[in-house]
């Protein structure tokens, strides 16, 4: 029996899966990292930490494995990676500055620039995507302008799960997917932009060459071995952004196919065959995990953020059970509460780093759990507007695909049915991202002739929800209240900027 780990290296602690290549999960470890978040505004990470506690969950797995299988029966090993991350490394290859994350909001003012010396339909033509606050580029550029010398030491930058990789095999990669997410990948011609690079003072030489996400990278450096009690010999494989792995665990894998995953963030995905449909920068546009393929995608930047948010300010001591026990038993609308989920601002369909979370309509009968149900509903009221635009560019979206921890609780998938108007089905394995790195890391070794053909075995629907047309009419006009908020605290939540 042949073996493969997939490792979901997330923004607050790091996954590795084993499986089989019958598809079977047979063992998993977790261990977190903090954030590191020294300003409103910044997010940080150290990336030794993410190296240190992907040393440890891989330990585990090997220990656990001891006696079930030989080492030399784990074939392949490939990534998912929070995307975006800045981490910068000196002439030696040691790491220069704190890794600056995907939910770093402090580069609005690069962002300004960016457009204001390229243009928007320039940046928009060669990269697919619009210049966003939580994009590498901008980051790079807050280095220039904040911290030249550090800026003018760096020899290559790299993206989070790279730089782990990197420390596994001692080799300097990037793939495909998290490169679209840079600002600097000419997206339909998968190159880094030289245009861009020229354009914004970046050598070519800080950019790292670039491999398909199932792309073989190196095998492991005898410390890393030593370190994990893997054998050097093990593959290792390039891996892709969560988003697209994410996709690839959902068999997200040809046209029609739809995606929402409520994680920290919340995304609707939607799989795409061509690199020339133009959605004037209102959706990310990435190349997918899978070879010459592409992806659209709206986020919502705090989506399952906004309820474990909730949670721990007014039911710390409760597991999340416990604090949605009887949303479900509360009416469509949450007796007139409305939430939006601004709480560190938004990309779609309102890119605003300075907007803020609004609860509307507070009543002195709500209790909890109506506030409970409203951020769920405001949550998912935000991911519907990703829906809305792919749907006014005349897709067909009437199944979704629902993972992460929003996948969990049963009234929430059926809220998602009723917004969104759509059959929502669930997956047998939820394992999240770090099983579409486990396919990548499969196809990469061979076990299978494509990505497609390993999915259809490592992955299958579960349960299935259908929208209640009651629902999806009270929704329908709830959804208008819900999209005239965002217009009318804009302005409110700019001044109260100095306030924080
Ligand atoms: N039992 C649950 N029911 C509903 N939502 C949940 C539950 N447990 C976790 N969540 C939501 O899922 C989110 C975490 O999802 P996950 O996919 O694990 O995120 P990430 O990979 O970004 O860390 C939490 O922020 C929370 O909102
Ligand atoms: O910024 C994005 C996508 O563009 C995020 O999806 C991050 O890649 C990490 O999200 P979580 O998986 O931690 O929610």
């Amino acid at each position: 029996m042949k073996y493969v780990i997939g490792i979901d290296l997330g923004t607050s602690s790091v996954k590795a899966l084993l499986m089989n290549e019958l598809g079977e999960v047979c063992g998993e470890a977790t261990k977190p990292y903090p954030l590191i978040q020294k300003k409103a505004g910044y997010s940080e990470q150290a990336p030794e930490d993410w190296v240190e506690q992907t040393t440890e969950v891989l330990k585990e797995l090997v220990t656990r494995f001891e006696g079930k299988g030989n080492l030399d029966d784990i074939v392949g090993i490939s990534f998912s990676g929070q995307m975006h991350g800045l981490v910068l490394l000196d002439e030696s290859h040691e790491v220069l500055r704190p890794a600056i994350l995907w939910n770093d909001t402090r580069t609005t003012k690069q962002c300004e620039e960016i457009y204001q010396t390229a243009g928007r339909e320039r940046i928009l033509s060669i990269t697919k995507n619009p210049a966003l606050e939580g994009f590498t580029l901008p980051k790079l550029l807050w280095v220039k302008e904040h911290e030249p010398d550090l800026f003018e030491r760096a020899s290559v930058f790299m993206l989070p799960k790279d730089y782990v990789r990197f420390k596994m095999t001692g080799a300097i990669h990037s793939e495909y997917s998290d490169a679209a997410g840079t600002l600097l990948l000419d997206v339909p011609n998968k190159k880094w932009s030289k245009e861009i690079c020229d354009i914004f003072g970046i050598k070519d030489s800080l950019c790292p060459p670039l491999l398909e996400s199932h792309g073989f990278a190196g095998t492991l450096t005898p410390e890393f071995s030593r370190n994990t009690g893997l054998l050097a010999e093990t593959k290792v494989f390039a891996g892709g952004a969560d988003n697209a792995c994410g996709a690839i665990g959902a068999n997200i894998l040809s046209e029609g196919a739809t995606l929402c995953s409520i994680g920290t963030s919340g995304v609707i995905l939607s799989y795409e065959a061509e690199d020339d449909l133009d959605f004037g920068g209102l959706v990310h546009y990435f190349n997918h995990g899978k070879e010459d393929a592409f992806y659209t995608m709206g986020v919502t930047l705090s989506a399952g953020y906004s309820l474990s948010w909730f949670k721990e300010q007014f039911a710390k001591e409760e597991t999340m059970e416990q604090l949605l026990a009887g949303v479900e038993d509360i009416h469509p609308g949450a007796n007139g509460l409305l939430f939006t989920p601004y709480l560190s601002g938004e990309r779609t369909p309102h890119p605003d780093a300075k907007i803020r979370a609004s609860f509307i309509g507070v009543d002195a009968t709500h209790t909890r759990a109506h506030f409970a149900r409203a951020v769920m509903e405001g949550i998912t009221f935000s991911l519907n507007e990703s829906i809305e635009i792919f749907r006014e560019k005349g897709k067909t979206i009437d199944t979704i695909v629902s993972i992460g921890g929003g996948a969990k609780n049963p009234a929430w998938l059926q809220m998602q049915a009723d917004i969104f108007s759509a059959r929502v089905v669930t997956l047998n394995k939820e394992q999240g991202p770090a099983l579409g790195a486990a396919i990548l890391a499969a196809y990469g070794a061979g076990l299978f002739a494509s990505l497609a053909e390993c999915a259809k075995v490592f992955t299958a629907y579960k349960d299935e929800y259908m929208p209640n047309q009651e629902n999806v009419e009270h929704y329908r006009k709830l959804y208008a209240l819900y999209k005239k908020v965002y217009p009318q605290t804009k302005e409110i939540c700019e001044s109260l900027m100095e306030y924080r």
